[in-house]
C-alpha cells in the first residue's frame, strides 16, 4: 500500500462515533479523509471540520457532515499532514498554504494527529523553509524583519502568480539553518506587525503516524 494510504487510513482508528473530527490538508491527509467517507458511508456519525477550501470541496464529495467554523468550539480529534517533524514532535506545515486554518483548527483540538512518511523527521527542523502567512500591505517591510531573524525568505508564487491564501494573504517561506528552539522562534515571527501566522506547530502534536519504509507504521508518542 502506498505510505501515505497506510498511515492515513491509520490515523483513522482515533476517531470514534460521535466526535468532531479536524480534517487536514494535502496529499497525506487526502488519505485519511477518503477513509473518514468511507467510515462515514458505513454508518460513522461525526462531523469534520476542514482546515481548507480544498479539503471542505473533497468532504463535501464524500457526504462527509461539517461543522461551520463559528459553530466550533473543541475538537475531538484532528488528522494532519506536516512537512517536516523533530525529535521532540515539533512540527513545520504549511507547505499546502494551510498553515492559519491548520493552526486555529489544531488549537482547540484534544488530540492532534500528524502523519508523515519517515523522510520527514529528523533531530532538528530547518531542512524545510518555514512557510509564514503575512499580510499584503507591507509585506516588503515583514519580509526585511524575517530576514533579520537568520532566515533567507522567498515569496511564493504558484503558476506565475503570487499565490493567495484561502484568507487572501500571501507566503513567504523562510530557510532558516538547523532550528534548535521553533517554540521561540514561532513567537519572534509571531510578534512582527505583519505576520498573520507562521508555519512552525510547536507542542501541538500528540502522536506521529510514519512508517518504517517496509509497510508498517510507526507511532511516536
Ligand atoms: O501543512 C500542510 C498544508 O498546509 C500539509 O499538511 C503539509 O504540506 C504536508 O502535505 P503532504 O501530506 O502533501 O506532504
Amino acid at each position: 500500500m502506498n505510505p501515505k494510504q497506510l498511515v492515513g487510513e491509520k490515523a483513522t482508528t482515533y476517531i470514534k462515533d460521535g466526535m468532531i473530527v479536524g480534517l487536514g490538508t494535502g496529499s497525506t491527509a487526502y488519505f485519511a479523509i477518503m477513509k473518514i467517507g468511507e467510515l462515514v458511508k458505513n454508518g460513522l456519525s461525526i462531523k469534520g471540520v476542514p482546515t481548507s477550501k480544498a479539503t471542505e470541496e473533497l468532504a463535501i464529495s464524500l457526504n462527509i457532515p461539517l461543522l461551520a467554523i463559528e459553530d466550533v468550539v473543541k475538537i475531538d480529534v484532528t488528522i494532519d499532514g506536516a512537512d517536516e517533524f523533530d525529535a521532540n514532535k515539533n512540527l513545520t506545515k504549511g507547505g499546502g498554504a494551510a498553515l492559519l486554518r491548520e493552526k486555529i483548527i489544531a488549537s482547540v483540538t484534544d488530540f492532534y494527529v500528524i502523519i508523515a512518511d519517515a523522510a520527514k523527521g529528523s533531530q532538528f527542523l530547518g531542512s524545510f523553509a518555514v512557510p509564514v502567512e503575512v499580510t499584503a500591505f507591507g509585506k516588503e517591510i515583514t519580509i526585511a524583519q524575517l530576514k533579520a531573524l537568520g532566515c533567507i525568505p522567498k515569496l511564493r508564487y504558484k503558476e506565475g502568480e503570487l499565490l493567495l491564501t484561502d484568507n487572501q494573504n500571501y507566503i513567504v517561506d523562510c530557510k532558516f539553518e538547523k532550528i534548535e528552539n521553533p517554540a521561540q522562534l514561532s513567537a519572534q515571527m509571531n510578534a512582527l506587525p505583519g505576520v498573520v501566522e507562521n508555519g512552525l506547530f510547536a507542542g501541538m502534536a500528540n502522536v506521529i503516524i510514519s512508517e518504517d519504509g517496509k509497510g508498517s507504521t510507526i507511532t511516536i508518542d
